[in-house]
């Protein structure tokens, strides 16, 4: 998958004239998706039911098709069959925003990180008040620790991907896809994140999924975790993580957080052991 960073603009009015955003409470419907690779099969006929305003989680075996999965339904990828519907309206009706790993391919080396936050801004044709406005209502939540003056390839990767998430918010998404978005960053730059995610995503409610190759994350951020099987991929089970938020690092060897880590990795490994891992 390129490392592209993609945005969808807001159709109709610009942005100063639009109505602020009112989150919207209803379904993503995936039906019947279908998609294989050079005739190996990833998903054939996939159903799943997720809250909209919901953090939502995916976790499974490597190479199931988490990636795969949040390209296609973001529009970023095509299915061989199937649709997403958010609240009853394709992708193209809704306003989403994409965070990639690969956060080095993502920004444009050549402006500073406060343009590269406010491009999607510009290109959406947001008048320079508006931009100010969003960019410092932004700020106001994000804890940045160092000078968005500077030009990208400057900053540390964590800096380099606090400028990726400030830039997918800045849109004020429906809907964010972020994949595996912290998997390059040190550890204590990635604990860091998760409490940043967390404190945008208690303020907002937008509605995020992510995927991740780290358990413990995958449960600290989520409302739902979605646990996918090997392939061809189907739904193991849907975990509802009901802890309260924020959840900080001791949050994560809570009793309550450690019983529902069990429980995931039993299913994890029962769908590993049930299946050989596809060549
Ligand atoms: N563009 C592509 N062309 C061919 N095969 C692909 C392509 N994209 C994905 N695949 C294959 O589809 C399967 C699912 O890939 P995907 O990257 O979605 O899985 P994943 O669960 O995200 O993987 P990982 O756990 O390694 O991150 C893998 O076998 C992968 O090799």
């Amino acid at each position: 998958m390129g490392q592209i960073h993609a945005l969808r603009p807001t159709e109709g009015p610009p942005a100063e004239a639009a109505p602020a955003p009112v989150p919207r409470r209803g379904k993503l419907t995936i039906r019947g998706l279908s998609k294989s690779f050079n005739g190996a099969v990833v998903y054939d006929g996939f159903d799943l039911d997720l809250p909209l305003g919901s953090f939502i989680s995916i976790f499974g075996p490597n190479g199931c098709g988490k990636s795969t999965l949040i390209n296609m339904i973001s529009g970023l990828a095509p299915m061989d069959a199937g649709q997403a519907l958010y609240d009853g309206r394709t992708i193209g009706e809704t306003n989403i925003s994409y965070v990639f790993q690969n956060y080095r391919e993502a920004l444009f080396p050549w402006i500073r990180s406060i343009d590269n936050i406010l491009y999607p801004l510009k290109v959406m044709g947001v008048p320079r008040a508006e931009r100010k406005r969003r960019v410092e209502a932004l700020l106001a939540e994000f804890d940045v620790k160092f000078d968005l003056a500077a030009y990208p390839y400057t900053l540390s990767g964590g800096q380099q991907q606090t400028v990726s998430i400030l830039r997918a918010l800045v849109t004020e998404p429906e809907v964010l896809f972020l994949d595996e978005p912290f998997s390059a960053l040190d550890y204590e730059m990635t604990l860091f994140m998760r409490e940043q995610l967390q404190k945008i995503f208690m303020k907002r409610s937008i509605t995020t999924l992510l995927v991740s190759h780290d358990l413990e994350e995958a449960i600290q951020l989520a409302d739902k975790l979605v646990l996918l099987s090997r392939r061809p991929t189907r739904v193991a089970e849907i975990v509802d993580i009901a802890l309260p938020w924020p959840r900080d690092g001791a949050a994560t060897t809570s009793e309550e957080f450690t019983a529902l880590k069990r429980r995931c990795l039993d299913t994890f490994w029962r769908e590993v052991k049930a299946a050989p891992e596809p060549s």
